[in-house]
């Protein structure tokens, strides 16, 4: 479980107050998105959404498909811009920041290893996301060749240092394109251990992981979390992984906020059954 202090526990919302202010936010929210409105066409996929990350949690964002929930995702990351409303991240809007600006103020997404990447070796793919390289800059290779030396042999170090974090120092050299799934998930985490992340967004990590791949997985997570501070925002289906990781549990349905609170509380609110409930059914038809 997260060690952190939990906070507060926002009730459902009734029907009528949904896309309303879900709540005050407060001080120690690291990210506010407030009446969140995105439309594909003439399709709203997120609703008037509004919620909170608390500095330090591991917030947990559930629903049913279709709920918006990687959409607000990518909304948060800035891979998409809101028709409406307003994103903070750290105090400041954010809402029209462009994705690498997020990045480097320490907003950062996991992703699954692009194409470009795949040819490249585990350890290439750590050391190709640190932020702020000197090599990165032309200015920097032709006036203080030796700074950028520094960098690399720095980042290397970090890059085996986090290797051998995860256990995956065996697979250092292989490409990237050839480790299994659950491998792909730790090297992703791995990835925002490369950069100075203060909030990490983790699109489905369980999704393809053996089990004990995934108690890594989790166990690296909450080291994260508490030894360095790291905050999460974390979209998952297995409940049992966000029942052990999250706290709160934000749940959307149909573009807006149902309920936030924590883990037992959303699960057994009825709101929340029937929103799941009518996915069932769907399925069935
Ligand atoms: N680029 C797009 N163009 C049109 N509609 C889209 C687009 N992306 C998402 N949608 C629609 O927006 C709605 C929300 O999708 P989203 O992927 O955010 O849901 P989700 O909660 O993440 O679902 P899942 O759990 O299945 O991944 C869905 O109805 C989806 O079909």
């Amino acid at each position: 479980m997260n060690a952190s202090p939990r906070a507060r526990t926002v009730l459902p919302l009734a029907p009528d107050r949904q896309g309303a202010g879900l709540h005050e936010h407060q001080n120690d929210d690291l990210l506010v998105c407030r009446d969140i409105v995105l439309e594909f066409g003439a399709f709203r996929a997120v609703n008037s959404c509004s919620f909170s990350v608390r500095r330090g949690s591991i917030t947990g964002l559930v629903g049913p498909n279709g709920a918006g929930k990687s959409t607000m995702i990518n909304l948060i990351a800035g891979a998409l811009h809101p028709s409406s409303g307003k994103i903070h991240y750290a105090g400041e809007d954010i809402t029209d920041l462009a994705p690498n600006e997020r990045f480097h103020r320490g907003l950062v997404r996991t992703f699954q290893i692009p194409h470009e990447f795949a040819h490249l070796s585990v350890l290439e793919n750590l050391m190709l996301v640190a932020p702020h390289q000197a090599g990165e800059q032309m200015w920097s290779n032709w006036f203080s060749p030796g700074r950028v030396r520094i960098d690399e042999d720095e980042i290397r170090r970090r890059a085996w240092a986090t290797l051998g974090f995860l256990e995956l120092t065996h697979i250092a050299h292989e490409r990237a394109g050839r480790i299994s799934g659950g491998q792909k998930k730790l090297l992703e985490l791995g990835r925002t251990m490369m950069t100075d992340a203060q909030l990490v967004l983790l699109d489905e990590p369980a999704a393809g992981v053996n089990r004990t791949l995934l108690r890594k997985l989790e166990s690296q997570i909450e080291y994260l979390n508490r030894e360095r501070n790291y905050t999460f925002l974390l979209i998952e289906h297995d409940m049992e992984m966000i029942e052990r990781l999250c706290d709160p549990v934000v749940c959307m349905t149909e573009g807006s906020v149902l309920i936030e609170a924590d883990f037992k509380t959303v699960r057994s609110d009825p709101h929340v059954l029937e929103a799941y409930l009518g996915e069932t059914k769907d399925a069935a038809q």
